[in-house]
């Protein structure tokens, strides 16, 4: 991307007091697309998440076989086809695409070809691949462990007993546990290494049993006995991770803002957004109106262990940019096999505006520094774009690099925070 494409973030001029409402939650429309797909009858997804993401869910369950209707707030699904033949999946950059849809096509008896961005490649697969094959899969990825791979459908997985290591990407869990119900056997997944997203993993399981499964836990084990699914109706939870930056907005401008619709109970990682303003010194305070913090425009340093909300580091990590003391971020070093190598990505481009950024063995730290305008290059990454946009508000001159690719969750991102900015 040529850097004429950029956008020239706002700064904010005094205290921010806004209203604003986010899309759907990008993990739970594609874990309700996907159960949808597995459910004997029809099911309507109500307020789902329109990305890019979302869309290359609903494409790559469409070649599957599960076809859906856009309505007016919603996606119908219908249950998946077996059908014959071979097809292609595009992966785009879609972890959740990439992890979680090719058990489905192992269940189906279509050859199916599986591959996406150049970034996509990059990012790891191998160890669920290899699981799928223990369970019975049919996988051809030329001894590589990475996209492009082809899966070919026999028409059903055995499944059954199962050891993962989880460790680069909790995804690759979820992908076994969600298709599990549909498998002869279900599974039982022992985890080797230490998973990191905890609460997506306690999503996916929350997910299956609305839709009728059964998954058991014990510790590191985790059994999914078969089941037919079915649902009706599932509503999607506006996304807690895009609500990030309008979050930690207050305690770098001062003033208010409210995220509508915040839910009073969720599996979400962005949920823990409440306790991080508590700790830098706001006020987050939630009622059936939803989510309203409030800040002094001063943020306190803190060392943070990221590992189970790994999605929230780059909105963070621009935020302690702009701390009074120094920080630290820990326990994502599997940040690296993000949509970017995100670490490498936030110390170049923070340390690039005169940030005091270093990359340690599995995070960040940050000292405070005094930082500048720039162009923040954005790694084809929406989180980064989300990151751009925070710094900003501090920061006089701050032109994002390729604002469009925040689409990958959030197409509309940069009118929101736009209009966050001029609400005053
Ligand atoms: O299951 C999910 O929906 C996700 C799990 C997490 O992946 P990792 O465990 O690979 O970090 C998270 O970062 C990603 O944005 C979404
Ligand atoms: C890691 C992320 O995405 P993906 O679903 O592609 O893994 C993310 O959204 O921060």
């Amino acid at each position: 991307m040529g850097e004429q494409n950029t956008w020239a973030a706002p700064t904010a001029d005094g205290p921010i007091d806004a209203v604003v409402r986010v899309p759907g939650s990008k993990s739970i429309t594609n874990r309700a697309f996907v159960l949808a797909a597995l459910s004997s009858g029809d099911t309507l997804v109500r307020d789902p998440l329109d990305s890019r993401d979302a869309r290359l869910m609903l494409s790559a369950l469409g070649r599957l076989g599960a076809d859906s209707e856009t309505l007016p707030h919603g996606v119908r699904l219908r249950p998946l086809t077996r059908g014959d033949g071979d097809v292609t999946v595009a992966l785009g950059n879609a972890g959740t695409v990439a992890r979680f849809t090719p058990p489905l096509a192992a269940l189906g008896a279509r050859s199916v070809h599986f591959d996406g961005d150049p970034a996509i490649r990059r990012r790891p697969v191998g160890p669920l691949l290899r699981a799928l094959g223990a369970l019975g899969a049919d996988i051809d990825d030329d001894g590589r462990g990475t996209v492009p791979f082809t899966v070919r459908g026999h028409g059903g997985l055995a499944g059954g007993d199962v050891d993962i290591d989880s460790s680069a990407s909790s995804q690759f869990l979820s992908a076994l546990l969600l298709s599990a119900p549909a498998f002869e056997r279900g599974v039982t997944v022992r985890l080797r290494g230490r998973t990191p997203s905890e609460p997506h993993i306690a999503m996916t399981l929350d997910m299956l049993r609305r839709f009728g499964a059964a998954p058991e836990r014990d510790g590191d084990r985790f059994h999914v006995p078969p089941a037919t699914l079915s649902l009706a109706e599932y509503t999607v939870e506006p996304d807690l991770s895009s609500a990030a930056p309008f979050v930690v907005a207050p305690l770098l401008t001062g003033g208010t803002v409210r995220v509508e619709g915040w839910p009073t109970a969720t599996t979400q990682p962005g949920d823990w957004l409440r306790s991080l303003v508590a700790e830098l010194g706001g006020s987050a305070v939630l009622s059936g109106d939803g989510l309203t913090v409030t800040g002094t425009g001063s943020v306190t340093g803190a060392t943070l262990d990221l590992h189970e909300v790994g999605e929230l580091t780059p909105v963070v990590a621009a935020l302690l940019c702009c701390a009074d003391g120094p920080s630290e971020i820990r326990g994502v070093a599997h940040l690296r096999g993000h949509e970017t190598d995100r670490l490498a990505a936030l110390a170049t481009e923070l340390s690039a505006l005169g940030g005091d950024v270093t990359e340690t063995e599995d995070g960040l730290r940050i000292r405070p520094a005094p930082l500048h305008g720039g162009v923040f290059h954005t790694y084809d990454d929406h989180r980064l774009v989300m990151a751009g946009a925070v710094l900003a508000l501090r920061v006089p001159g701050v032109t994002v690099e390729n604002p469009a690719t925040v689409g990958k969750t959030y197409p509309g991102f940069v009118p929101d925070w736009e209009g966050v900015l001029t609400a005053r």
